[in-house]
Protein backbone atom coordinates (compact mmCIF):
# COMPACT_ATOMS: atom_id res chain seq x y z
CA UNK A 1 0.00 0.00 0.00
CA UNK A 2 1.44 3.39 -0.55
CA UNK A 3 2.38 6.02 2.08
CA UNK A 4 -0.74 7.86 1.30
CA UNK A 5 -2.67 4.59 1.07
CA UNK A 6 -1.35 3.84 4.37
CA UNK A 7 -2.06 7.70 5.87
CA UNK A 8 -5.69 7.60 4.70
CA UNK A 9 -6.36 4.19 6.41
CA UNK A 10 -4.56 4.83 9.55
CA UNK A 11 -4.15 7.67 11.21
CA UNK A 12 -5.96 10.46 9.11
CA UNK A 13 -9.35 8.22 9.33
CA UNK A 14 -8.52 7.32 13.27
CA UNK A 15 -7.74 11.14 14.21
CA UNK A 16 -10.85 12.17 11.89
CA UNK A 17 -13.02 10.53 13.93
CA UNK A 18 -11.41 11.89 17.30
CA UNK A 19 -11.73 15.58 15.72
CA UNK A 20 -15.45 15.66 14.42
CA UNK A 21 -16.28 17.97 16.37
CA UNK A 22 -13.93 20.11 14.47
CA UNK A 23 -16.06 19.81 11.16
CA UNK A 24 -18.38 22.15 11.89
CA UNK A 25 -17.67 26.01 11.06
CA UNK A 26 -15.30 28.16 13.06
CA UNK A 27 -16.02 31.17 15.55
CA UNK A 28 -12.58 32.54 14.85
CA UNK A 29 -11.30 33.71 11.30
CA UNK A 30 -11.69 37.07 9.75
CA UNK A 31 -9.58 39.93 11.31
CA UNK A 32 -9.87 42.59 13.33
CA UNK A 33 -7.38 44.75 10.99
CA UNK A 34 -5.38 45.65 13.92
CA UNK A 35 -1.71 44.26 15.61
CA UNK A 36 -1.05 40.83 13.78
CA UNK A 37 1.18 38.78 15.98
CA UNK A 38 2.61 35.77 14.44
CA UNK A 39 3.68 33.06 17.16
CA UNK A 40 5.99 30.27 16.82
CA UNK A 41 5.92 26.78 17.76
CA UNK A 42 8.96 24.67 19.01
CA UNK A 43 10.64 26.44 21.72
CA UNK A 44 8.31 29.37 22.21
CA UNK A 45 4.78 27.29 22.71
CA UNK A 46 5.67 24.04 22.72
CA UNK A 47 8.67 22.21 24.73
CA UNK A 48 10.76 20.81 22.01
CA UNK A 49 13.99 20.87 23.48
CA UNK A 50 12.78 19.07 26.94
CA UNK A 51 10.93 16.41 24.88
CA UNK A 52 13.47 15.70 22.53
CA UNK A 53 15.86 15.66 25.56
CA UNK A 54 14.03 13.30 27.45
CA UNK A 55 13.18 11.01 24.66
CA UNK A 56 16.75 10.44 23.67
CA UNK A 57 17.58 9.87 26.87
CA UNK A 58 14.85 6.92 26.99
CA UNK A 59 15.27 5.25 23.06
CA UNK A 60 19.31 5.96 23.93
CA UNK A 61 20.43 5.36 27.11
CA UNK A 62 23.82 4.29 26.99
CA UNK A 63 24.70 7.38 24.57
CA UNK A 64 25.97 10.26 25.67
CA UNK A 65 23.39 13.29 25.90
CA UNK A 66 23.86 17.57 26.09
CA UNK A 67 22.15 18.66 29.34
CA UNK A 68 19.63 21.77 28.65
CA UNK A 69 22.21 23.93 30.25
CA UNK A 70 25.21 23.08 27.69
CA UNK A 71 22.88 23.82 25.01
CA UNK A 72 24.31 26.02 21.64
CA UNK A 73 23.23 26.68 18.66
CA UNK A 74 19.71 26.21 17.01
CA UNK A 75 20.06 22.86 15.23
CA UNK A 76 20.26 20.03 18.29
CA UNK A 77 21.54 17.39 15.29
CA UNK A 78 24.44 19.63 14.84
CA UNK A 79 25.60 19.95 18.38
CA UNK A 80 24.86 16.20 18.73
CA UNK A 81 27.17 15.33 15.66
CA UNK A 82 29.73 17.71 17.17
CA UNK A 83 30.25 15.12 20.33
CA UNK A 84 30.54 12.37 18.13
CA UNK A 85 29.04 12.27 14.24
CA UNK A 86 27.16 9.15 14.34
CA UNK A 87 24.81 10.71 17.54
CA UNK A 88 23.45 13.64 14.88
CA UNK A 89 21.28 11.16 13.02
CA UNK A 90 20.25 9.66 16.16
CA UNK A 91 19.32 12.93 17.25
CA UNK A 92 17.46 13.18 13.85
CA UNK A 93 15.63 9.92 14.04
CA UNK A 94 13.40 11.14 17.86
CA UNK A 95 11.63 14.03 15.69
CA UNK A 96 11.07 12.01 12.54
CA UNK A 97 9.62 9.32 15.38
CA UNK A 98 5.69 9.08 15.75
CA UNK A 99 4.15 11.22 18.60
CA UNK A 100 7.35 13.20 18.66
CA UNK A 101 5.68 16.23 18.24
CA UNK A 102 2.07 16.01 19.27
CA UNK A 103 3.29 14.74 23.12
CA UNK A 104 5.43 17.96 23.70
CA UNK A 105 4.50 19.35 26.73
CA UNK A 106 3.76 23.56 26.67
CA UNK A 107 6.09 25.85 28.15
CA UNK A 108 5.10 27.22 30.92
CA UNK A 109 2.46 30.14 30.92
CA UNK A 110 2.45 29.63 26.79
CA UNK A 111 -1.19 28.42 26.79
CA UNK A 112 -2.49 30.80 29.23
CA UNK A 113 -0.28 33.91 27.77
CA UNK A 114 -1.68 33.07 23.43
CA UNK A 115 -5.43 32.50 24.38
CA UNK A 116 -4.72 36.09 26.59
CA UNK A 117 -3.49 37.75 23.47
CA UNK A 118 -6.03 36.17 21.27
CA UNK A 119 -8.67 37.82 23.29
CA UNK A 120 -7.29 41.13 23.46
CA UNK A 121 -9.10 44.10 21.06
CA UNK A 122 -7.61 45.05 17.83
CA UNK A 123 -5.15 42.05 17.99
CA UNK A 124 -4.34 39.11 15.68
CA UNK A 125 -2.38 36.42 16.58
CA UNK A 126 -1.23 33.24 14.26
CA UNK A 127 0.55 30.22 15.38
CA UNK A 128 3.40 30.21 12.65
CA UNK A 129 5.62 27.14 12.70
CA UNK A 130 8.00 25.30 10.13
CA UNK A 131 7.44 21.54 9.72
CA UNK A 132 10.13 19.42 9.35
CA UNK A 133 10.83 17.93 5.50
CA UNK A 134 9.94 14.19 6.45
CA UNK A 135 6.56 14.61 6.56
CA UNK A 136 4.89 11.56 7.51
CA UNK A 137 3.99 12.67 11.30
CA UNK A 138 4.87 16.30 11.79
CA UNK A 139 2.46 18.54 9.70
CA UNK A 140 -0.59 16.32 11.03
CA UNK A 141 0.41 16.41 14.62
CA UNK A 142 1.54 20.31 14.71
CA UNK A 143 -2.54 20.62 14.00
CA UNK A 144 -3.27 17.89 16.88
CA UNK A 145 -1.67 19.94 19.42
CA UNK A 146 -3.08 23.03 18.54
CA UNK A 147 -6.35 21.51 18.39
CA UNK A 148 -6.11 20.11 22.23
CA UNK A 149 -4.35 22.93 23.85
CA UNK A 150 -6.23 25.53 21.82
CA UNK A 151 -9.39 24.05 20.49
CA UNK A 152 -10.22 23.12 17.05
CA UNK A 153 -11.83 27.17 16.58
CA UNK A 154 -7.49 28.12 17.12
CA UNK A 155 -6.85 25.88 14.03
CA UNK A 156 -7.88 28.96 11.84
CA UNK A 157 -4.73 30.46 13.34
CA UNK A 158 -2.39 27.65 11.90
CA UNK A 159 0.74 28.83 9.29
CA UNK A 160 2.75 26.02 8.33
CA UNK A 161 5.69 27.22 6.31
CA UNK A 162 9.38 26.79 5.92
CA UNK A 163 9.72 30.61 4.93
CA UNK A 164 8.24 33.02 7.73
CA UNK A 165 9.46 35.64 5.83
CA UNK A 166 6.98 35.82 3.25
CA UNK A 167 4.26 35.81 5.65
CA UNK A 168 3.32 39.89 6.65
CA UNK A 169 2.68 40.86 10.01
CA UNK A 170 3.69 43.05 13.05
CA UNK A 171 5.68 40.41 15.18
CA UNK A 172 6.90 37.89 14.85
CA UNK A 173 7.57 35.73 18.51
CA UNK A 174 10.32 32.99 17.53
CA UNK A 175 13.42 31.31 19.34
CA UNK A 176 14.89 30.88 16.47
CA UNK A 177 17.86 33.57 16.09
CA UNK A 178 18.45 33.93 12.09
CA UNK A 179 14.82 33.91 10.39
CA UNK A 180 15.97 34.41 6.76
CA UNK A 181 13.98 33.45 3.19
CA UNK A 182 13.17 34.72 -0.46
CA UNK A 183 11.69 37.91 1.57
CA UNK A 184 15.14 39.78 2.33
CA UNK A 185 12.70 42.85 4.24
CA UNK A 186 10.28 41.09 6.19
CA UNK A 187 7.15 43.21 7.19
CA UNK A 188 7.63 41.67 10.79
CA UNK A 189 9.94 42.74 13.63
CA UNK A 190 11.34 39.79 15.17
CA UNK A 191 11.22 39.24 19.00
CA UNK A 192 13.99 36.55 19.98
CA UNK A 193 12.04 34.08 22.56
CA UNK A 194 14.58 33.03 24.91
CA UNK A 195 15.85 29.61 25.14
CA UNK A 196 18.38 27.18 26.44
CA UNK A 197 20.24 27.43 22.81
CA UNK A 198 20.07 31.28 22.55
CA UNK A 199 20.42 32.86 25.97
CA UNK A 200 24.15 32.87 25.56
CA UNK A 201 23.92 34.39 22.25
CA UNK A 202 24.80 38.10 21.66
CA UNK A 203 23.03 38.82 18.34
CA UNK A 204 25.14 40.81 15.52
CA UNK A 205 21.66 43.09 14.80
CA UNK A 206 20.18 44.46 18.06
CA UNK A 207 17.12 42.37 18.72
CA UNK A 208 14.51 42.83 21.34
CA UNK A 209 14.02 39.29 23.38
CA UNK A 210 11.21 37.88 25.09
CA UNK A 211 12.64 36.01 27.95
CA UNK A 212 9.69 33.57 29.17
CA UNK A 213 6.12 34.32 29.60
CA UNK A 214 6.24 35.70 32.78
CA UNK A 215 8.36 38.54 30.45
CA UNK A 216 5.71 41.57 29.73
CA UNK A 217 4.58 40.32 26.51
CA UNK A 218 1.65 42.90 26.49
CA UNK A 219 4.39 45.99 26.47
CA UNK A 220 6.03 44.73 23.36
CA UNK A 221 2.54 44.59 21.72
CA UNK A 222 1.69 48.01 22.84
CA UNK A 223 5.17 49.25 21.22
CA UNK A 224 3.97 48.13 17.94
CA UNK A 225 0.32 49.89 18.01
C1 LIG B 1 15.71 20.11 13.82
C2 LIG B 1 15.15 21.11 14.77
C3 LIG B 1 13.87 21.56 14.60
N1 LIG B 1 13.36 22.48 15.46
C4 LIG B 1 11.99 22.94 15.26
C5 LIG B 1 11.90 24.24 14.55
C6 LIG B 1 10.67 24.11 13.69
O1 LIG B 1 9.50 24.47 14.40
P1 LIG B 1 9.03 25.96 14.74
O2 LIG B 1 9.02 26.73 13.46
O3 LIG B 1 7.67 25.77 15.32
O4 LIG B 1 9.98 26.48 15.76
C7 LIG B 1 10.55 22.64 13.43
C8 LIG B 1 11.09 22.22 12.08
O5 LIG B 1 12.41 22.61 11.89
O6 LIG B 1 11.26 22.01 14.48
C9 LIG B 1 14.10 22.98 16.49
O7 LIG B 1 13.61 23.83 17.25
N2 LIG B 1 15.38 22.54 16.68
C10 LIG B 1 15.95 21.63 15.85
O8 LIG B 1 17.12 21.25 16.03
MG1 LIG C 1 10.91 27.66 17.13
Amino acid sequence: MSAIGKLLKGQWVQRGLASANCRSMSSRGGSSGGLRVLVDMDGVLADFEGGFLKKFQARYPNEPCISLEDRRGFWVSAQYGQLRSDLCEKAISIWESKNFFIELEPLPGAVEAVKEMSQLKNTDVFICTSPIKKFTYCPYEKYAWVEKHFGCDFLEQMILTRDKTIVSADLLIDDRPDITGAETRPSWEHILFTSCHNKHLTPNQPIRRLHSWADDWRAILDSKR
